[in-house]
């Protein structure tokens, strides 16, 4: 039976951010993930974590300015400064909340860009990150992205991503693999995970298409899920989904498969 996370971004959106910790500890919950800590202070969302007997598996690392579009600076050349900052800001966060791997997201390649260069700034930046996250016993993560929710995100394709993996050869550097994402962008899911699962450090499902509750849509996550067991995974898979009717409510399918 593989450990389930709740993404507290997309989940228990019923109740303020601080107030989800406690709904999905009551739901059943022993981990969570959200993509950014950084409106909180870590203390605070320390406190929750500790009163409701929670893990805190995964965040993201500083994604530029989101409200204008950025979904990442790690390959935009010229924001290596920016991004040296958001790596010491996301290893100080994690090492107060506990959290031991930390998703570090690509961007969108600016139009007319040299894609050299992005692939350049994209590899030399990851290795900064690792090796500082290395120091605390921190993974790196990075997650192919599909392109019809993020046009122009670097990273789409799980073979790619393990190409970058070996290129910047870090031990702590592991593939987020988004079973959502990589269902729409090239499908053939049980193979991939079965040929990779050694270099993946991080699970996340929904339904597709439209990323609602993993019983929803076209992937057989009941097979994928019974795989995952027998490959002998031990690791964390993440609810990144948008609950349809009400999180609690739309629960069956973990109690169900
Ligand atoms: O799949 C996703 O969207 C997330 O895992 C993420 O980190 C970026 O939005
Ligand atoms: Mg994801």
């Amino acid at each position: 039976m593989p450990r389930f996370a709740a993404n507290l971004t997309m989940m228990f959106n019923e109740v303020p951010f601080l107030q989800r910790f406690e709904a999905a500890a009551k739901a059943g919950f022993k981990g969570v993930e959200f993509l950014f800590p950084y409106e909180h202070p870590a203390e605070d969302i320390a406190r929750e974590l500790k009163s409701h007997g929670l893990e805190n598996v995964l965040f993201n690392l500083p994604p530029g300015d989101w409200s204008a579009g950025e979904r990442g600076i790690a390959c935009l050349p010229g924001r290596e400064a920016e991004f040296r900052e958001g790596v010491l800001k996301a290893i100080g966060y994690a090492k107060i909340l506990g959290t031991p791997r930390l998703h570090m997201m690509a961007g969108i390649v600016p139009h007319g860009a040299d894609v050299d260069a992005c692939h350049a700034a994209y590899i030399a930046n990851l290795r900064h990150a690792c090796e500082e996250a290395a120091r605390h016993g921190i993974a790196v993560m990075i997650e192919p992205i599909n392109t019809r929710d993020m046009p122009g995100y670097f990273l789409n394709l799980q073979a790619d991503a393990h190409a970058i993996r070996e290129e910047v050869g870090a031990a702590n550097l592991k593939v987020q693999m988004d079973f959502y994402h990589a269902q729409i962008m090239e499908g053939d899911l049980a193979t991939k995970v079965n040929h990779w699962l050694p270099h993946i450090g991080h699970i996340q499902v929904a339904g597709v298409p439209a990323r609602n509750e993993p019983d929803t849509g076209e992937v057989n996550y009941p097979f994928l899920f019974n795989l995952l067991d027998e490959l002998g995974y031990d690791g964390w898979i993440g609810c990144e989904y948008r609950p349809a009717k009400g999180t609690v409510e739309g629960l069956g399918w973990i109690g169900g498969r």
